[in-house]
C-alpha cells in the first residue's frame, strides 16, 4: 500500500501560492483527545489531554502542514508539565515552520486528600490546563486550574436564627508563570485555602461534623472568596497576569453568584 501510495504523484495543494495577501493569525486543530503522562510533583499521572494546537500561516502560504501538529502531539513521550510544554512548544514551530503559535491542553487531574478528623484517604478530581503561546518574539505560559469547594454565605448565618445556606463553588484560576515550578497542586491550595472549607470525596461522620463546623465559623461571600484567592495570588513572585473567578452554586437559587479578579 505505502508503495503504491508513494510511486503516485500527490499534489501538495497546502504549498501553492496564495495571491490574497492576509495573514492566519491561528491555524491549526482543536478537540484533539490523545492519551497524556502529567507530571505532578515527583509523581506522574495518567489521563487524557484535549489539544489545541495551531500557528501563524504568512500571507503567500495557502496552507499550514496540518499533519505536522498529530506527528507531533504522537511523539510526545515525556511526561508533561509547564517547563516541558515551554521546550516543545519551539519545537512544534520548527516542525511547523512557523515563527508564531499557541498550544493548549485541558485535562482531569487526580490529587490525594486526606480527610479532617479521621485522616481516610481519597482523589479527588480537578480541571487542568497547559497555555503557551509565542507571538511577536515573546513566548508566555499559563498555568490554569479548577477547583471544587464549600461556601458559606455570611448575610443567611448573620439574619438566621439557625443555619447558613452553603454551596459547592468551583474556584478557576489562571495564572501567567514567571518560574515554572509552580505546580497544579499548588494554584489548588490558593483555591481551597481561601473557602469557607475544601471538600474531599471520602469522609466519614466525624469528618462531616468538622467541615459543617468549620464551614459556619469561616462564612464567605463569592467577593470574599475571590479576594482571598486574589491576595495569595499578589503575595506569589512566580506569578505574572492572572485571573481568578468563583462561582457559586447558590443553593437559594437557580442561578449562580460569580466574581473574577483580573490583573494584567
Ligand atoms: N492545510 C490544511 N490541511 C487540511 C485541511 N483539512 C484537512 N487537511 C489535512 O491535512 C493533511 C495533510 O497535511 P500536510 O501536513 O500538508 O501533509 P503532507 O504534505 O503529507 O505532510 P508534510 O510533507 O509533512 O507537510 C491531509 O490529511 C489533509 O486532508 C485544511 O483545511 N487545511
Amino acid at each position: 500500500m505505502n508503495q503504491v501510495t508513494s510511486s503516485l504523484h500527490i499534489p501538495d495543494t497546502q504549498s501553492e501560492r496564495d495571491e490574497r495577501h492576509l495573514v492566519i493569525q491561528r491555524v491549526g486543530v482543536k478537540d484533539v483527545r490523545y492519551p497524556l503522562q502529567l507530571r505532578l510533583d515527583r509523581d506522574t499521572q495518567p489521563t487524557v489531554g484535549t489539544w489545541a494546537l495551531d500557528v501563524m500561516l504568512p500571507a503567500e502560504k495557502k496552507g499550514t502542514h496540518m499533519s505536522r501538529f498529530v506527528a507531533w502531539l504522537d511523539a510526545l513521550k515525556q511526561p508533561l508539565d509547564a517547563a516541558v510544554l515551554r521546550a516543545l512548544h519551539e519545537e512544534m514551530l520548527a516542525k511547523l515552520e512557523a515563527r508564531e503559535g499557541r498550544i493548549e491542553v485541558r485535562f482531569t487531574f487526580f490529587l490525594r486528600k486526606r480527610a479532617p478528623v479521621s485522616g481516610i484517604e481519597s482523589l479527588l478530581d480537578y480541571q487542568g490546563a497547559f497555555i503557551t503561546e509565542t507571538r511577536e518574539g515573546r513566548s508566555r505560559v499559563w498555568l490554569e486550574i479548577a477547583a471544587p469547594v464549600k461556601s458559606l454565605c455570611p448575610c443567611s448565618k448573620e439574619i438566621s436564627d439557625y443555619g447558613a445556606h452553603n454551596q459547592r463553588s468551583l474556584v478557576t484560576i489562571r495564572v501567567e508563570l514567571l518560574d515554572d515550578s509552580l505546580g497544579l497542586a499548588e494554584l489548588v491550595r490558593a483555591a481551597e485555602l481561601s473557602a469557607s472549607s475544601e471538600i474531599w470525596p471520602l469522609l466519614k461522620r466525624a469528618d462531616e461534623k468538622w467541615i459543617t463546623e468549620h464551614a459556619y465559623e469561616n462564612p464567605k461571600f463569592v467577593e470574599d472568596l475571590v479576594r482571598d484567592v486574589a491576595l495569595r495570588l499578589n503575595a506569589e513572585p512566580r506569578i505574572g497576569a492572572y485571573r481568578a473567578e468563583v462561582e457559586n452554586f447558590e443553593s437559594i437559587h437557580n442561578h449562580s453568584a460569580y466574581a473574577c479578579i483580573e490583573r494584567a
